[in-house]
């Protein structure tokens, strides 16, 4: 098929690269004119493994990018892959999604349709936007642009995106499930053939349903899996209480497979550009609709306890003004430069609140902090070192604040007879330093 992105972020960048390893022909239509020459130079936006090398392989033959959403024309279809942040009363913003629709039903007007023996055009919604949203706002918006009805020369649908940041390229190829929404059989039908290749795999289960439930079944998903985390980590502050070890109380719950032990790792708490926003969208809506998630308010709040917990273990044995601490990781999690909500910089806020000087490292988050975060660029007791070694050399203590593999094999002699508080519970063994905090509560 031939398919149009609008919106090359994350999810843009890794949708349209594969849907291009795959055999589509792919245009991303971006505004940031940087991000349209990196991919036509066949480079990769973001740093996501597996990512370079499909861009480098498919760019200037089946993908490349434009600012001319035009283009939109020649294609079979679009995903919007547009930001859906989070206004500041913590509601969904969908100022983003609003232009993006109107740009792209401008640019449809007139496009020869049904009318002409050519198949109707079809509008994917893959960004995270709560029920009503696709029919409510994004259709109405590209019916007023285009001229053209929902139906009769445009198909709508709403396809989220369950993707994993840092291992983006292998779940978008080798998902749980797919989901569609559709408002026609055509537009599921053409969803179908978009990704046959993915659907003929034993693991991955197609799940057709109409779009509100589409829509949800993101923020479901998302919200169970943020109170997932904040509940192994409510248990392991308890844990830690009663001198027990969180991880080891934790690993024998798991082996119930109603549970499951996976995404069960107590610490530092949930980050990114996912989970903080969508459980606020998803808490706000609900209050638009009569209804208090009491449960999920809690989920929050300890996840905004987390930091404060980590700094205060390491004030309990470090006197953090005029300290200088080390923080290992600044991403807000491994696999990526992604600084989103990183709790990281938490840890570094509440550090710097306490009076301590900060020494952070990172594999590759740190010209994102820098850019994105002047503040800590332009502050005289923030540093950025070079390797984790130069971050604990001269340090009184330190905190890993993302678990990087490279983390595991740290000498941390540097550290002997220091405090490292292990936010991540990395596999470093306690017995190798002279004092050691894992990271348990
Ligand atoms: N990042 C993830 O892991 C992930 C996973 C699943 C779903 N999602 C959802 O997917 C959506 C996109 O997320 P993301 O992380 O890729 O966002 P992002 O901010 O990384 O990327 C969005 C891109 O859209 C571009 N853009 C903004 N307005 C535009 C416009 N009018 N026309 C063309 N381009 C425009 C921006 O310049 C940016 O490059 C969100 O709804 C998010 O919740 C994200
Ligand atoms: O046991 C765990 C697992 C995760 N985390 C933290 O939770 C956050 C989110 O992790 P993860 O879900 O792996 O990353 P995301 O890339 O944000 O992916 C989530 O958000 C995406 C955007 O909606 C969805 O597509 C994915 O399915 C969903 O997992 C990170 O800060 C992790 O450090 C923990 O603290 N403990």
């Amino acid at each position: 098929m031939h398919v149009s992105i609008v919106g090359s972020g994350y999810v843009g960048t890794t949708v349209a690269a594969c849907l291009a390893d795959l055999g589509h022909e792919v245009v991303n239509i971006e505004i940031d004119e940087n991000i349209v020459e990196t991919i036509n130079a066949g480079e990769a936006p973001i740093h996501e493994s597996g990512l370079a090398e499909r861009i480098a392989d498919h760019a200037g033959t089946n993908l490349r990018a434009t600012t001319d959403y035009a283009e939109v024309r020649e294609t079979d279809a679009t995903f919007l892959c547009l930001p859906t942040p989070q206004a500041d009363d913590g509601s969904l913003d969908l100022a983003p999604m609003r232009a993006g629709a109107e740009s792209l039903g401008r640019a449809l007007a007139g496009k020869p349709t049904a009318e002409a023996d050519e198949d109707d055009h079809l509008v994917v919604v893959k960004s995270t936007v709560l029920p009503g949203t696709t029919e409510g706002v994004v259709g109405p918006v590209l019916e007023r642009e285009s001229g053209t009805e929902i139906g009769d020369g445009i198909d709508l649908a709403m396809n989220p995106e369950f993707l994993r940041m840092g291992t983006a390229v292998r779940d978008f190829l080798e998902p749980d499930k797919v989901v569609v929404g559709a408002t026609s059989d055509d537009a599921a039908a053409a969803l179908r053939e978009l990704y046959a290749p993915i659907l003929e795999r034993e693991d991955t289960d197609l799940v057709e349903t109409d779009v509100r439930e589409a829509e949800l079944i993101k923020y479901a998903n998302n919200a169970f899996l943020a109170s997932k985390v904040s509940l192994v980590n409510e248990l392991g502050n308890i844990a830690k209480e009663y001198g027990a070890d969180a991880y080891d109380v934790l690993a024998a719950v798991g082996l119930d497979d109603r549970i499951s032990e996976r995404f069960m790792r107590s610490g530092l708490g949930w980050g990114g550009s996912c989970f903080p926003k969508d459980v606020a969208a998803l808490r706000a809506g609900a209050r638009e609709q009569g209804y208090d998630p009491d449960l999920l308010d809690a989920v929050v709040s300890i996840n905004d306890e987390q930091p404060q917990r980590l700094v205060s273990l390491l004030e309990d044995h470090v006197s953090l003004a005029d300290a200088r601490v080390a923080v290992l990781g600044l991403s807000f999690k491994p696999g990526t430069d992604d600084i989103r909500k990183s709790r990281a910089l938490d840890v570094i806020e509440t550090l710097r609140n306490r009076g301590a000087t900060v020494v952070a490292y990172d594999p590759v988050a740190i010209e994102n902090v820098r850019t994105h975060h002047p503040e800590l660029d332009t502050d005289p007791a923030v540093e950025f070192a070079d390797s984790p070694q130069d971050a604990l050399a001269d340090a009184d203590g330190a905190v890993v604040a993302t678990d990087w593999p490279a983390f595991d094999d740290l000498e941390f002699d540097e550290m002997a007879r220091k405090i490292v508080v292990d936010g991540r519970r990395i596999e470093v063994d306690p017995d190798e330093l002279a004092v050691y905090e894992g990271l348990t509560w």
